[in-house]
């Protein structure tokens, strides 16, 4: 049951995910790979597992529970997939500690590691807060095999992310102190990510994880009856012939669940982690110009003003949209939206008026306008104070959880109006976010309390 919750997002999060590479900016393996693939499926299909398809050269590695990497790491368990990787559950038998290994796709740089490198290795000198809360990097190798060489990412395993968990408790939000303490965590991770000169560039609910109690003590065997054992489904090619190549595996595996329920996490379990840092990028050193990010928390700016490349701001926007759905049960620009113009439309639905220069621009305006931030009669506008008791305050009222009173309800929405402004200029930093008067007296509290320790 918990695995069939869990495999649910997990597949939609992939198709999201994947969906949000529409064009490549120095990702040309990924995108060549990923376009490549356009040919009838070799494999019968498998729910809940990675595309059969990407098992060919360039693609991902065959990997079996059971086989060992560097002579030290035990593969246990499967722990995820994303397009270009496959992410697994390994006993580290030089330490008798479990650790999480990402096994890129073929050739691929996976610059996660590269990143993390830096922003977790010089942290660990500076002794920054925000350090704890991004994946440390434990080790990197590569791995040759039938499909190519593959890079190597060995960090700590988490228990799942944050939209794995609001799933799984059928979407009941998170407790208010826990969600608070995940907000100014998160807050603090932008925070940190951009003093070291990086942008995350894709930030939403399904790379912000909830971190694994300790099991080290816990053999493989007793870790499976805590949780679930890995269940083989074998690979059958669609023509029903036998599999007599070695770039796929004999058996795959669904992701296991070892998370736990939003409405179940205390406050002392809300330690969160950012991860998927493969599209981060250093403004100072790079442009970028596409956004990865999905579409209801991607900044308006790469539409309007598609010749200027995103900064820290842009992640200030998606910061804000994710903060949002932190705290509640759905996202702050509506979920069903299909495409660039009902985000627009939405955005102005509760912003107010676009930039002259960004509203002349838009040719679809009159579609929901009369003129800049007023909408043609008889067309339903949710205000921001709406969506806040819609996504946040009546769904915990529901169901008898505490919700904020009017004087953090205010403090809350002035932070986030700030936060999402239309021009990136206008935005406060990471740092001034962590400033305001929501994260003094409601979020950043909570957070200490998690950490057991007093933030400066
Ligand atoms: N350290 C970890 N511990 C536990 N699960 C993890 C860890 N890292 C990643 N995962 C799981 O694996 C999934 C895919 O990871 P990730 O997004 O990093 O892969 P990816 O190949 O870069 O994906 P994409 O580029 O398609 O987003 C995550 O959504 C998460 O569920």
């Amino acid at each position: 049951m918990r695995r069939s919750i869990f495999c649910i997002v997990s597949r939609r999060l992939h198709v999201t995910k994947s969906c949000s590479f529409p064009t490549d900016t120095g990702l040309n393996h990924r995108s060549r790979f990923s376009t490549a693939l356009t040919h009838r499926p070799l494999y019968k299909h498998i729910d809940d597992v990675e595309s059969l398809d990407y098992y060919r050269p360039g693609g991902y590695h065959p990997i079996q529970i059971g086989d060992v990497f560097c002579a030290r790491y035990r593969i246990v368990h499967k722990l995820g997939y994303g397009s270009y990787s496959t992410i697994w559950l390994a006993r580290d038998e030089n330490k008798a500690r479990y650790v999480a290994i990402k096994v890129g796709i073929a050739e691929c740089d996976l610059k996660d590691g590269e990143v993390l490198g830096q922003i977790s290795a010089s942290a660990v000198k500076d002794v920054v807060f925000g350090s704890n809360l991004i994946p440390l990097v434990l080790d990197r190798f590569s791995i040759d095999g039938p499909n190519g060489t593959h890079p190597c990412l060995v960090t700590a395993p988490a228990g799942c992310s944050l939209v794995d968990s609001l799933q799984a408790a059928d979407s009941s939000p998170f407790q208010l102190n826990v969600a608070r303490s995940m907000a100014a965590q998160l807050a603090m991770a932008i925070s940190h990510v951009h003093e070291k000169r990086y942008v995350h560039g894709d930030l939403h609910m399904g790379n912000i994880l909830l971190r694994l109690p300790n099991y080290d003590s816990l053999s493989p065997e007793q870790l499976y009856d805590k949780f679930d054992a890995p269940e083989p489904e074998a690979v059958i090619r669609a023509d029903n012939q036998p599999i007599s190549s070695p770039n796929i595996p004999t058996y795959v595996y669904a992701p296991t669940w070892l998370g736990r329920p939003s409405d179940e996490i205390a406050l002392d379990e809300a330690k969160i982690m950012l991860t998927d840092f493969g599209t981060a990028f250093q403004p100072a050193l790079e442009e970028r110009f596409d956004s990865y990010t999905p579409l209801q928390m991607r900044p308006p700016e790469i539409r309007f003003e598609p010749t200027k490349s995103l900064s820290y701001a842009s992640d200030v926007w998606s910061l804000g949209c994710a903060i949002w759905a932190v705290l509640g049960v759905k996202s702050l620009l509506d979920s069903w939206l299909i495409g660039l113009d009902d985000a627009t439309i939405d955005q102005i639905d509760f912003l107010g008026p676009l930039p002259d220069e960004w509203w002349e621009a838009w040719e679809r305006r009159e579609r929901a306008f009369i003129s800049n931030g007023v909408p043609k009669e008889g067309r339903e506008v949710r205000t921001l104070d709406q969506r806040f008791q819609d996504a946040i305050q009546a769904p915990r009222q529901r169901r008898g959880m505490q919700g904020m009173d009017e004087e953090e309800r205010d403090a809350l929405l002035q932070m986030i109006r700030d936060m999402l402004v239309f021009r990136p200029g206008d935005r406060p930093s990471a740092r001034q976010v962590l400033q305001t008067e929501w994260m003094r007296k409601w979020a950043i509290p909570e957070a200490e309390k998690t950490w057991g320790r007093r933030f400066p």
